[in-house]
């Protein structure tokens, strides 16, 4: 380990105790950290603090077997967060409680500061500001671009009743805006499914964008692209970055670097832990990822 990524593991572990201290209520009340102590189940999340997510000690057990092992990690608000790790790592696990698709034997996981995921079904964490898109595409296919775009408008089933109703101006701005950001522009009245599988990657990126989620999960969005989509998905992610946070599961070295443009945290999972958190480089240089997974 590079003494650069020992200090940044320290900042880490230091700001990480200071959250569990606030999460175990010890902290000075109304402190800037407490209120990870007062996690709620419902209303609107809260982002004063910087903190988009905040997984704290997970677990996941399938039979005995630790898929996650008392992983902890932070996302802040507006980050770009790239997670690697060889197969098996837990990364498509950590996405599952995130989403609420799985529940953890032990641990804390919170939407901002406040909402506590660990209670909320996954439908419900669905419509509160957490986007996710799997490895494959699912477009409708037969709609058209413009269509896709229209059905994703509302986040409720009920929008879907309303398919064919007029759009108001606004909506029609927004759904002009996302064709513009996912390069569809052009294609707008052309049938999903005669699209390119990176095309139908960045229509369904653009079905999460019209709800406007605070926090996007994506599970390599590149697998399958040609290099020009996957520098383009590179741009797309950038001009999201800010807005949105984005936490990108991803085995493309090449897109990583580009995500992270030589600066930005890269999370090493491996055996459902952190191994290694940095830049690209310097997880890179890590011996030990080295040996788990850079070196296979
Ligand atoms: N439902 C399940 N039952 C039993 N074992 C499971 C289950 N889901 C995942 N696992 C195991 O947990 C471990 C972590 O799996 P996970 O899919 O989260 O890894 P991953 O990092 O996403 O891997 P990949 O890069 O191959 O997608 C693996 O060993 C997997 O076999």
């Amino acid at each position: 380990m590079t003494p650069e990524l020992m200090q940044a593991g320290t900042r880490l572990k230091i700001e990480h105790e200071a959250r569990l201290a606030a999460s175990t209520g010890k902290t000075e009340s109304g402190g800037r950290s407490a209120s990870y102590g007062r996690l709620v189940q419902h209303g609107e999340p809260d982002f004063t603090q910087g903190v988009a997510l905040y997984l704290d000690d997970i677990t996941v057990s399938f039979d005995g077997f630790k898929a996650l092992n008392a992983l902890s990690l932070t996302i802040n608000v507006g980050e770009l967060r790239c997670i690697i790790g060889p197969n098996g790592a837990g990364k498509t696990t950590m996405m599952d409680v995130i989403t609420g698709k799985t529940r953890p034997d032990a641990g804390r996981a919170s939407f901002g500061s406040t909402i506590d995921l660990l209670r909320l079904r996954e439908n419900e964490i669905a419509t509160i500001g957490i986007g996710r898109k799997f490895q494959k595409p699912t477009v409708y296919e037969e709609l058209s671009v413009f269509e896709n775009l229209e059905l994703a408008l509302a986040a409720d089933r009920r929008a879907r009743a309303s398919l064919f109703h007029r759009l108001s101006g606004q909506q029609l701005d927004r759904i002009g805006e996302i064709l513009t950001l996912i390069h569809l522009k052009p294609s707008a009245q052309r049938t999903a499914g005669l699209l390119s599988h990176g095309q139908k990657q960045w229509l369904e990126i653009g079905m999460l964008l019209m709800q406007d989620p605070k926090l996007l999960l994506l599970d390599e969005p590149v697998a399958g692209m040609t290099d020009e989509e996957t520098e383009r998905t590179a741009e797309l992610f950038l001009s999201l970055e800010g807005r949105h946070s984005l936490v990108v599961v991803e085995h493309d070295m090449k897109f990583v670097d580009q995500l992270t443009e030589g600066r930005k945290t890269v999370t090493v999972l491996h055996e459902g832990s952190v191994l290694a958190e940095g830049k690209l480089s310097e997880v890179q240089a890590n011996d030990k990822v080295v040996e788990v997974y850079l070196g296979r």
